[in-house]
């Protein structure tokens, strides 16, 4: 196989296509490349207007559907494969970003678009190398793009419709097929023809050189990827032999830059790609590669240092209500928004144009104005607003962490250094003012609101007829749940104080008869009889101790068909991968006595109430952890030790995990537009397989009770 021996690297091992386009099948299998064809689940949806260049958006999108069918294959089929081949086409007008035409008149705005002028059609590919190391899922991701300039005559209406009636342009990016009718439109075509038509080869071999042949990464980069790597220099490649390592040879020491940046950083291998390893850590001080990357700059340690100040902003322009303002009056004027929210020019305008630059905003010559993003989560009053919870975040979150050094120093919450106030009843003592509780149950009623789709439809619940929501707040995972069940009522237990002001959150035009609520301590009161019990950002608010007289208390009452329901953040089980949920442990350090726990350790508790059977699923969007455990009555007569250790082996083999993103999840028994932002606003480049949320469905048998521990 003289002619592919780059190629030749990929025979031995698995290669997934995580593509449905027939014309990258088709590219990829006529150079002799064997391939199983996996069609990722990811909708193309990300933001667009948070990246800064249209390129990005492909990259990141083909990146996406590659890690998509990466971990739906790994954790769903328990098939891990080798390498995963991700790819996305846009087409790029005048800063627009084109893909396919929903619809003929669409595909009429497309074309007219670009009729009589020059476009760039740009493919991103992001190639994954996986492997399982204990069942968890480790990849290294390489992704780079691809850029051809094509020119279309000027065209008659008549030709654009009648190239539209063919019904040629409706799979396709920009709205035309080069490879066939549409190639009559096209005057001239600068660059690689096949990135037009779906996948850029060349470049594709060229980085598979440069990944599986250290030496002739050398070449590639001095001649800036403009030459295939010589033939001569892979004759030992093509012999198919499989790799000794997981991962291509020289990658570890092209992970590391001066600064001994390791893990997740990304590293660029030419000018329009990058190497990112996920669930790796190489040892920092590890001289290898530093020379050849010595001048690159620590990125990943970088943006860290500053994460605080792209918060702040977000949180001082929502204090603002900057972007309620420019919901009704956008686009406007810095010196006019400072003048309707009564700031200085100069502040206004160096916080406007910081919030433009993270995407929160647009900026134009007639002023500033809200993306699509900022109008839906952004403003107050929005239905998926996370105003609240951007408030509680400023005001309360963010001197919490202030105190962090003390938190960690001392092992525990920090409310009398940040606020001068005990904190052990937050009702009573700190939340004392109006205001604060208010602001605490919106916080908590944003984050639910948002999420509350994904806990409702992640298992189907239609068997129950009634549920309980424990500390469920304002409410909102109930109004959810009775709209995705008609045939379900949801009583929402919680304080006093809480149910007291819960009416301010109720939903208008929404028949609220199904919801009831009912105010108690769930640790002292009787708890309301249901079929079905939940528990939602509940039990990482308290200590393991605290836990267990809590489900002592459920488990008292259900009775043989019952389930109990809990939705939190998980961490990964070497607790060492899903950033997002350490860092919300380290939140709930700092002002509560509780944790996140990971997967094991929530059935760990749960099982000592005779709880079995867990399965995880991956949301993908911001409570992206599902779990559920079926839970049953064991007998008693299990010898304590030896569990222990059994338990611990059964309980990794035991739950499983499913992908599970709101783009791909559709509820069996209704069908719901998916409510939640897939990606985080400010951190779509490091969206990963992290977070957060499980789900644990809890049913009864008749089998006698275990013993308590
Ligand atoms: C511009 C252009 C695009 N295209 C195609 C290539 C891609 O298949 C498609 C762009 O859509 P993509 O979203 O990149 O790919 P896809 O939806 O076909 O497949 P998947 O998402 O499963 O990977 O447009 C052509 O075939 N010819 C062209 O001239």
């Amino acid at each position: 196989m003289a002619l592919n021996p780059v190629l030749g690297k990929l025979v031995s091992k698995r290669v997934v296509l995580a593509s449905a386009s027939p014309r990258r099948q088709e590219i990829l299998s006529n150079v002799g490349l064997r391939f199983e064809v996996v069609p990722s689940w990811f909708k193309e949806t990300l933001e667009k207007s948070s990246f800064t260049a249209p390129y990005e958006y492909a990259v990141e999108t083909a990146k996406q559907k590659a890690l998509e069918v990466a971990n739906r294959m790994h954790v769903k089929h328990q098939r891990t494969p080798d390498v995963v081949i991700g790819a996305d086409t846009i087409v790029s007008v005048d800063g627009q970003i084109l893909e396919k035409p929903v619809d003929k008149q669409d595909a009429y705005r497309m074309l007219s678009r670009l009729n009589g002028k020059e476009h760039s059609v740009f493919t991103g590919v992001a190639i994954l190398h996986c492997c399982s190391k204990d069942n968890h899922l480790e990849m290294e991701i390489t992704d780079f793009y691809e850029e051809t300039k094509v020119k279309f005559s000027e065209l008659s209406e008549e030709l654009l419709w009648e190239y539209i009636h063919s019904g040629e342009p409706m799979d396709k990016a920009g709205g035309y097929g080069i490879q066939a009718l549409g190639g009559m439109l096209v005057e001239y075509v600068h660059g690689d023809f096949l990135n037009v038509v779906g996948f850029p080869l060349n470049h594709f071999c060229k980085k598979l050189a440069e990944l599986y042949y250290p030496a002739s990464k050398q070449n590639v980069q001095h001649k800036k990827c403009d030459s295939m790597p010589s033939v001569d220099t892979f004759k030992n490649l093509s012999d198919g032999k499989s790799e000794s390592s997981d991962f291509p040879e020289h990658k570890v020491s092209s992970k590391l830059d001066s600064s001994g940046m390791c893990s997740s950083g990304a590293v660029y291998t030419s000018e329009n790609s990058s190497t990112v390893r996920l669930g790796f850590t190489v040892p920092l001080g590890n001289q290898n590669g530093v020379s050849q990357s010595a001048s690159k700059l620590p990125s990943k340690i970088l943006e860290l240092m500053d994460g605080f100040r792209a918060s702040k902003a977000l949180f001082v322009a929502s204090k603002l209500k900057i972007f309620d303002h420019l919901k009704d009056k956008g686009p406007m004027k810095a010196v006019d928004v400072a003048n309707d929210v009564g700031t200085s020019v100069c502040g206004t305008e160096r916080l406007l144009d910081a919030c433009a630059s993270l995407g929160l905003l647009e900026k134009t010559s007639q002023g500033y104005s809200n993306t699509d993003s900022a109008n839906t989560y952004l403003t107050s009053d929005g239905k998926y607003s996370l105003h609240g919870y951007i408030i509680h975040s400023n005001d309360h979150l963010w001197p919490l962490f202030t105190n962090l050094e003390s938190a960690v120093k001392e092992g525990s919450r920090q409310n009398h250094r940040a606020f001068g106030k005990k904190a052990d009843d937050l009702f009573k003592d700190y939340y004392h003012s109006q205001e604060v509780k208010q602001r605490f149950m919106a916080a908590m009623h944003s984050i639910a609101h948002l999420t509350a789709r994904d806990v409702a439809t992640a298992f189907d619940l239609s068997k129950f007829k009634s549920a309980c929501d424990l500390g469920g707040c304002t409410g909102a995972l109930a109004h959810e749940l009775v709209q995705v069940y008609p045939n379900l009522k949801v009583t929402v237990f919680d304080l006093p104080e809480v149910i007291a002001n819960t009416s301010y959150f109720q939903p208008s035009g929404q028949h609220t008869a199904p919801v009831t609520f009912v105010s108690g301590d769930f640790f002292k009161d009787n708890l309301p009889e249901a079929d079905l019990y939940i528990l939602s950002r509940v039990l990482h608010d308290w200590p393991d101790e605290k836990i267990h007289v809590l489900l002592s208390k459920i488990s008292a009452v259900c009775r043989p068909g019952c389930a109990i329901l809990v939705a939190e953040m998980v961490l990964d089980d070497e607790k060492k991968n899903r950033s997002t949920a350490l860092l919300q442990s380290l939140n709930m350090l700092v002002q509560t006595e509780g944790k996140e726990r990971s997967g094991c350790e929530y059935q760990a508790l749960l099982e000592k109430h005779g709880f079995t059977n867990v399965k995880i699923r991956i949301t993908g969007n911001l409570l992206d952890w599902i779990a559920e455990y079926e839970i049953r009555r064991k007998k008693r007569c299990r010898k304590k030790k030896k569990s222990m250790v059994i338990e611990k082996k059964r309980i990794s083999q035991s739950y499983e995990e499913e992908v599970f993103t709101a783009s791909n999840f559709e509820c069996p028994y209704k069908k719901l537009e998916p409510p939640c932002p897939v990606v985080p606003l400010l951190s779509h480049r490091k969206l990963q397989l992290s977070p957060f949320y499980s789900i644990v469905l809890a049913q009864f048998s008749d089998i006698q009770k275990s013993p308590m521990m």
